[in-house]
């Protein structure tokens, strides 16, 4: 049963990447259905307009909950996960990115604006697993940049996807922390060598040499990862 992936947005443009590379390839295996639409195909004003001011005051505009209903309801089975990337989400992870490969089908609701609102999320967590989720710490202009990404995650650990399983494997096994860093040919470059030990040969050593530059590197750039942290 194919992962079937429904993308709501008032950018259906946004999401023209999908359709290279391993996400295409994704597609084109059958592995995976991705279908983009358009939120203002379920206006219904002459301006197909999707939002109005915010009750109770406060700048930017809110986008108003019955085209999203509309949108929404053409889309939804019981088996339906619906995904609204917000700000004020639960942070997204690999651990939730390996949840949603597993999934059925998935709704992602791109807000713009302030956001969507919320009698959107009220309407459909009775009915549907609803995830507000967050891409990381900082403010975007919508949900479309964090749904592209949370797709690229999800997709490329949907079984079947990634031609080499094993870099599954090796992610897996990855240490607490960040990955060491590679090297490819030439083995100098601009008077810049390769770190001897990966031309060894000697397997046990660079698995030793990789596992303390990942320390290394976990320690400098995100000492939150390290164990015990
Ligand atoms: N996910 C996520 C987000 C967002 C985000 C998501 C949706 C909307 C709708 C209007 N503005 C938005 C920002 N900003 N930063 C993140 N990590």
């Amino acid at each position: 049963m194919p992962l079937r992936i429904d993308v709501i947005t008032i950018f259906p443009d946004y999401f023209a990447p999908l359709q290279l590379s391993l996400m295409g390839k994704a597609q084109q295996s059958g592995l995976v259905t991705i279908a983009i639409h358009d939120l203002r195909e379920f206006t219904s004003d002459r301006h197909r307009s999707v939002d109005d001011t915010p009750y109770g005051g406060g700048a930017g505009m809110v986008m108003t909950p019955e085209p999203w209903g509309q949108a929404i309801d053409a889309v939804v089975t019981d088996q339906s996960t619906l995904i609204v990337p917000t700000p004020a989400g639960k942070l997204f992870s690999q651990p939730v990115a390996a949840e949603l490969a597993h999934s059925t089908h998935l709704i992602f609701a791109c807000g713009r604006y302030e956001g969507i609102d919320q009698r959107v999320v009220e309407y459909y967590r009775p009915r549907i697993d609803v995830r507000e989720l967050s891409i990381g710490d900082y403010v975007l202009a919508g949900g479309d940049v964090a749904t592209l990404a949370m797709i690229e995650a999800s997709v490329r650990l949907v079984p079947g996807v990634l031609g080499n399983p094993e870099s599954l494997v090796e992610e897996s096994h990855q240490l607490p922390g960040v990955e060491y860093p590679s090297y490819t040919k030439p083995p100098t470059w601009r008077g810049l060598d390769v770190p001897e030990v990966l031309l060894s040969g000697h397997h046990d050593q660079i698995a030793r040499w990789r596992a303390e530059q990942s320390t290394i590197r976990t320690t400098h750039n995100r000492p939150d990862l390290l164990p015990g942290s």
